[in-house]
């Protein structure tokens, strides 16, 4: 039944408005299931290699959609990815593009749930899933590579901790980006958003530190639940390798000294997670600070693992980090995804699902994340191609999917 029959591959627009691949998979007994891929800024050097679209599109046309029709069967997610890894060859996706696998990946768990007719979050983590939803991040204040001039830290992340549904935690950070919006004008400070919908006010770290600071505290006494925050400082953007610092506006920190200051950061704002707070080739200065500051926060490794298991074996072996972010075009298919999870569960790390700056209205991570019993997922608090993921979210709560 869940025989693949076709696979049709597109350019469509992302949220930057940049060009990305589209995939629909069709099977024997009409099921179908369409998928995109998203797109990094701030990637990380180790990511799958993602091609223009055009070419990923052809070399995916050339390579992969033959082993597919008529020979895989979407049903069967380990076996569609297993094809897209001997089609391409190559050990980082470089042949068709982890664009394409990625897209064709997603679209062929989409096609098999379909043939099933159950929801995909039910497909892909079986009857037998936890009940548990994950935990929303919210970017509400972000600069970096996401946009210019403004924050170095690339983003403050709202963390509702403590809220007692899905639904509840969306909201609270959506309510936190109008406050930041509020305190932001109190302040005088005109500003517009950067690519992932968070403000990008042209402001230093310290005082979207204490704005954001705020923002959550307004918020956690109006919803009555714990609202923490915490950051992707996207470490490896800041680093320069010739020198060894890392390079903010206002200063320059050695790698102790980087490592002092987000410890410092941590106790400050009771900080409930940081992102990527060193350099992605550096599992050492990650494993001093986690083991400072990892029994009362999340350091979470990005750039440092990109969803690969040999990397994240690496840093369970030097105690780098104790949670990773998970970002299934990082690594091309979502079996690549499922394992990283898989490993990280077993070695007591928190799987951060996550969207791309780049994205589209695709919310297959929404489901990706239910069906794994993610603790959290970060994707963003407002702007369409965000608040598709959300809402998926508080419809699959609501068993409305
Ligand atoms: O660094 C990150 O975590 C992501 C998403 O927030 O950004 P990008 O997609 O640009 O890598
Ligand atoms: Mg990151």
């Amino acid at each position: 039944m869940t025989l693949i029959t076709d696979v049709r591959l597109r350019r469509i627009l992302d949220s930057r408005g940049n060009p990305t691949v589209e995939a629909d998979v069709l099977t024997e007994s009409g099921g179908f299931g369409r998928a995109a891929a998203p797109s990094g800024a701030s990637t990380g050097e180790y990511e799958a290699v993602e091609r223009p679209p055009s070419e990923a599109i052809a070399a995916a046309r050339e390579h992969a959609v033959p082993r597919l029709v008529g020979e895989a069967y979407a049903g069967n997610q380990r076996e569609v990815d297993a094809v897209l890894h001997a089609a391409d060859g190559t050990d980082d996706f470089s042949e068709i593009g982890a664009n394409s696998a990625v897209a064709i990946s997603m679209a062929a768990a989409k096609a098999g749930a379909d043939v099933l007719g159950a929801p995909l979050f039910q497909h892909l983590g079986g009857t037998f899933r936890g009940e548990n939803f994950p935990i929303p991040l919210g970017n509400v204040v972000g600069g970096g590579e996401h946009a210019a001039d403004a924050t170095d830290i690339q983003e403050f992340l709202a963390a509702p901790v403590g809220a007692p549904s899905v639904e509840d935690a969306v909201f609270a950070n959506a309510a936190v980006h109008a406050a930041v919006a509020d305190l932001l004008e109190d302040r005088g400070v005109p500003c517009g958003k950067g690519d992932e919908g968070a403000w990008a006010p042209s402001i230093d770290d310290g005082e979207a530190f204490e704005i954001v600071d705020e923002a959550v505290s307004m918020v956690e006494e109006e919803v009555g639940f714990e609202v923490g925050f915490g950051l992707d400082v996207a470490g490896a953007e800041l680093y320069d390798a010739d020198s060894g610092t890392y390079e903010y506006s206002d200063a320059s920190r050695d790698t102790d000294e980087q490592i002092a200051y987000i410890a410092e950061l941590v106790d400050e704002y009771d900080l409930v997670y940081v992102e990527d707070p060193l350099d992605e080739d550096d599992y050492e200065a990650f494993a001093d600070l986690t083991d400072e500051v990892g029994d009362r926060t999340l350091i979470c490794g990005d750039d440092l693992f990109v969803t690969n298991t040999d990397r994240l074996r690496n840093g369970i072996d030097q105690g780098a980090a104790n949670s990773i972010l998970i970002k299934p075009n990082q690594i091309g298919t979502l079996t690549d995804a499922f394992d990283a999870i898989e490993l990280a569960t077993e070695n007591g790390y928190d799987s951060v699902v996550s969207h791309r700056s780049g994205e589209t209205e695709d919310a297959t991570i929404a489901h990706l994340a239910v069906a794994t019993d993610a603790p959290f997922i970060k994707t963003g608090a407002v702007g369409g191609e965000r608040t598709a993921k959300l809402n998926e979210l508080i419809r699959i709560a609501d068993d409305a999917t």
